[in-house]
């Protein structure tokens, strides 16, 4: 069966799983499954969904192989081999070294993240997932046929319509920095749906938490960051303020 049809039908068959064996589950490590929104203190902050999030080496070094750790390892590792080499080509077109990725994207930073929609009685009032933009370099995104996202594009949201022949690839917020704004992070989110729920899969390209960000060109939008630095102050944003500031905390006030 081909990857992505595997993939599905083995991310459908764990999330069918009862809410208790999906958050107490030693498939992959603790924290991986995750549902709704912790900070949402309304219905808009609210994510009608839940999700496993895990990083590539769960998946490697999962010891009792199942047949959905080798659907994952299959998505997984076809979409870091098509991540890296876009990057490649979006970074020598930028021109910018393009052995950056392969010498600091590490397997423990990268994650996969399977996504869940179930069908909300309030649609016009919740999102399937709050408008974001992804903390990593690049995104490959498998969605399926019932369609939810929507991006921005000249300050109005567009609906992504599914195509079963084609993956999405969104730009995250540190190629927006390393390559000083010329790729922008694309602002996108999932509409719920009230009667057909979604399923959609995530490969997201990440750098070590050591690997420094580095703004190129003589005026070098962002200061140099660590991936580690980065992370932190989203989480602490997220803890105090209820949202993800993201890349206006990394301006350069230089000039
Ligand atoms: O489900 C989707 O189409 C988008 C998922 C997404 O944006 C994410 O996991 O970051
Ligand atoms: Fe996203």
């Amino acid at each position: 069966m081909d990857v992505l049809e595997k993939m599905r039908q083995e991310q459908i068959r764990v999330f069918r799983e009862p809410f208790d064996k999906k958050s107490t589950s030693d498939t992959f490590s603790t924290g991986s499954y995750r549902w709704g929104t912790p900070s949402a203190t309304c219905l808009r902050q609210l994510s009608w969904s839940e999700a496993f999030h895990v990083p590539m080496t769960d998946i490697s070094d999962n010891k009792d192989f199942t047949s959905l750790s080798s659907a994952m390892e299959r998505f997984a590792s076809e979409s870091e081999a098509l991540a890296h080499t876009l990057a490649e080509i979006l970074a020598e077109k930028s021109g910018r070294k393009s052995n950056f990725f392969r010498e600091n994207c590490v397997k423990n930073t990268c994650y996969l993240r399977m996504n869940h929609y179930p069908p909300c009685p309030k649609p016009s009032e919740v999102y399937g997932l709050m408008p974001h933009t992804d903390s990593d370099f690049l995104t490959i995104l498998y969605q399926d046929q019932v369609g939810g996202l929507q991006l921005i594009k000249n300050n109005r949201w567009i609906a992504v319509k599914p195509n079963p022949r084609a993956l999405i690839v969104n730009i995250g917020d540190l190629f927006q920095a390393w390559s000083n704004g010329m790729y922008k992070s694309v602002e996108h989110r999932v509409m719920t749906n009230p009667t057909v729920e979604r399923f959609s899969t995530a490969y997201f390209l990440c750098p070590s938490y050591d690997a420094v960000i580095e703004c190129s060109g003589d005026y070098p939008a962002y200061r140099n960051f660590s991936f580690r630095e980065f992370r932190q102050q989203v989480q602490e944003d997220v803890k105090k303020l209820g949202y993800k500031v993201g890349l206006p905390r990394f301006i350069n006030h230089v000039y």
